[in-house]
């Protein structure tokens, strides 16, 4: 049985064959994301609070199975960042420098307090989210915790991305749980509740959320997903963790083999569903269908349940007048259905929707270069080298990730695979890689698109344009995320052209992305590295294969005891001759590039340009440096408008 993951590898790219694997290191779970960087803001709460819960309130009256999408208009603008005030609580710890600063903060955790008791959240899980300075909740929040902790309904959910999903189910779910060790209803070791989620990647991270808000509480928390071994699944669910996140496909794979600590669901009180869309799509739906039958079978009228996701709604936006379209939202539409019906739900949910009418963040900036196929790889180099910081590059395929992984790696730009078909710990490693880098480039398939909460990432390139517009909103929501700003940047060529324009359609969009300017007096220089980058990629991975081929006769002549054929020597000498050639042209193309790498990409004064940029040099540290004090990819736009 696999795993299932968003693994999609259609490749839209030129085919470019598989390099070979990599080594992995270690298992290690993401660390729990903190918001270390959150601005510092003082605030009146009590009028702002009082003033938002009015607006929410609104908001909340207004939604209706029937008009899910609440038009606004998208306004670029930063809003005021209540959430994010830093230092509160750790100047509360320190000496009493300032009286008067202290007693505000300590106003500050009082109202704080006072908020997330009004939505009915257990103690111990608002003393662990103020910790996280979690001092407001976000509108998701707001909305769904009354109505699943004080009025107990079911709840389907749909926000932004970056809005606070997780503690949204999270939270309700544990301090229900922690109510009915309050009342005797269950005891520790209890299977309780089950989170299912479309990646591993996903799993673990919310894993890590929950166990942040639960610090004081006594519950255990389990990942199930694949690409772990079996028996560790096996041996951390006897430890009877009350509350497991898992991907459907190896939670079926142990429920089918009976085992002992999930196989009785009879306590199981909490499900929740999160990027639901995703769970609904063809070719995932098997599973999770399985898995919630089985649930269902029970009818416990007792458990409760929550759907989220960033683009439930989406489908509605869609237009009705293609026929095609009309007949996908229907599909999606039926499968919502069918879910909501597989999963239980009462007959009265909640139904929460804040997606917006844009479908993104308000914070996000969005963009796009317009180039050719054969180019794309030159502007990709030009925007990498001009823009450093933390930078998500997605693109359709594994293929074209290999291909771009070796370019850019003999460019120096160090960039961090992944996608499906890596080994899970690798997969795990290399986010946490990008995590701790400032100026980390992880180049992903789109099973990196969805819930992955990465802080501080800068820019979001769509290598390639995404398939679908719920891609690509998921794929922009990882970066502006909880109300900071971040760019999402799609490079378009001709042949992606009709993908672009079905987005902006289904994005209600009356306009074009605006276009990222381009400084052309820089291209010639960097296609040039392009280019011999992209030869020498070939030259290396000719010899590879050469090198692959010879090892394979070898190891099959040794396993069978037979003598290679005089044939088949004579053509393993003409390939060995014809890779030491292939090697000597790499070094040499190597060497040329090093030599360019060094020089400075030249500015060219006789060209008409508005400024000039300083030496850049191909050294990508160097250049983050050189560069902190000059414009931001954002900056950029901004400077333009
Ligand atoms: N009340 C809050 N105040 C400040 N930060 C919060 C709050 N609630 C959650 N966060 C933080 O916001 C970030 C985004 O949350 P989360 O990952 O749940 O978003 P999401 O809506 O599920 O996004 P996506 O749709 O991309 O999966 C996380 O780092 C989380 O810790």
């Amino acid at each position: 049985m696999s795993d299932y993951d968003d693994d999609d590898d259609h490749d839209m790219a030129p085919n470019y064959e598989n390099m070979r694997g990599m080594g992995f290191i270690c298992w290690r779970e993401i660390p729990a994301t903190d918001d270390e960087d959150h601005e510092d803001i003082q605030l009146n709460k009590k009028n702002k609070n009082k003033k938002k819960k009015r607006k929410l309130d609104a908001i909340e009256t207004e939604q209706e199975i029937e008009t899910p999408i609440k038009k606004v208009k998208k306004k670029k603008k930063k809003r005021s960042n209540e959430t994010h005030m830093t230092s509160t609580l750790q100047i509360i710890g320190e000496n009493n420098k300032d009286e008067v600063e202290t007693t505000s903060n300590n106003d500050t955790i009082e109202t704080a307090k006072k908020v997330w008791s009004d939505l009915h959240v257990s103690e111990n899980i608002i003393r662990s989210l103020l910790e996280q300075k979690f001092f407001d909740p976000t509108p998701i929040q707001r909305l769904t915790l009354p109505a699943a902790i004080r009025d107990r309904l079911d709840i389907i959910g749909a926000a932004e991305t970056g809005s606070g999903k997780t503690l949204a189910f999270a939270i309700p779910i544990l301090t229900h749980m922690n109510q009915l060790l309050e009342n005797n209803q269950t005891s520790y070791g209890q299977f309780t509740s089950l989170i299912l989620t479309p990646t591993r990647e996903l799993a673990v991270q919310i894993k890590s959320h929950i166990q942040i808000v639960c610090r004081y509480t006594k519950f255990k928390t389990a990942v199930v997903v694949g690409g772990m071994s079996t028996q560790k699944q096996e041996r951390l669910l006897s430890q009877k963790p009350e509350i497991i996140v898992a991907t459907p496909g190896r939670f079926w794979e142990l429920l089918q083999e009976n085992n002992e600590h999930i196989i009785d669901m009879s306590n199981l009180r909490f499900l929740a569903i999160d990027e639901t869309d995703r769970m609904i799509e063809k070719g995932h739906f098997e599973e999770l269908e399985k898995i919630l039958n089985l649930i269902k079978n029970d009818n416990n009228q007792l458990r409760q349940k929550f759907v989220f996701s960033a683009t439930l709604m989406l489908q509605s936006n869609i237009d009705n007048e293609k026929k095609k379209q009309k007949k996908k939202k229907d599909d999606n539409q039926d499968k919502l259905a069918t879910l909501i019906s597989a999963v239980g739900m009462s007959a009265k949910p909640k139904i929460i929707d804040l997606t917006k009418e844009f479908g993104t963040a308000e914070t996000l900036t969005e963009a796009r270069v317009n180039c050719s196929l054969e180019d794309k790889d030159s502007y990709l180099y030009y925007f990498l080298t001009l823009y450093p910081g933390r930078t998500l590059l997605f693109t359709n395929s594994i293929d074209c990730i290999k291909r771009l992984q070796s370019i850019l790696t003999i460019l120096k730009r160090n960039p961090l695979p992944l996608h499906a078909q890596m080994e899970q710990k690798q997969r795990l490693t290399n986010l946490e890689k990008f995590s701790n880098s400032d100026n980390g480039l992880l180049i992903a398939t789109d099973v990196a698109a969805r819930g992955l909460d990465i802080p501080n990432i800068k820019h979001i390139i769509h290598y390639q344009v995404p398939r679908s517009t719920e891609l690509y909103i998921h794929r922009s929501g990882r970066t502006a995320r909880v109300e900071r700003e971040g760019l999402s940047i799609m490079f378009i060529c001709p042949e992606e052209l009709f993908l672009y324009r079905k987005i902006i359609k289904t994005l209600n969009r009356n306009e074009d992305l605006q276009t990222f300017p381009i400084d052309s007096t820089y291209l010639s220089n960097l296609k040039r590295r392009v280019r011999l980058a992209s030869e020498i990629s070939k030259l290396h991975h000719q010899v590879a294969k050469v090198a692959n081929e010879t090892n394979w006769y070898h190891k099959a002549a040794k396993e069978l005891d037979i003598e290679l054929d005089d044939n088949i020597r004579d053509v393993e000498k003409a390939k060995t001759a014809n890779t030491k050639d292939t090697q000597k042209k790499e070094i040499q193309l190597r060497n040329e590039l090093d030599l360019l790498l060094k020089h400075p990409l030249k500015y060219s004064s006789s060209l008409n340009i508005s400024r000039s940029y300083p030496l850049l040099f191909g050294d990508p540290d160097q250049l983050a440096s050189r560069r902190k004090n000059d414009m931001t990819a954002l900056d950029e736009l901004k400077h333009r408008s």
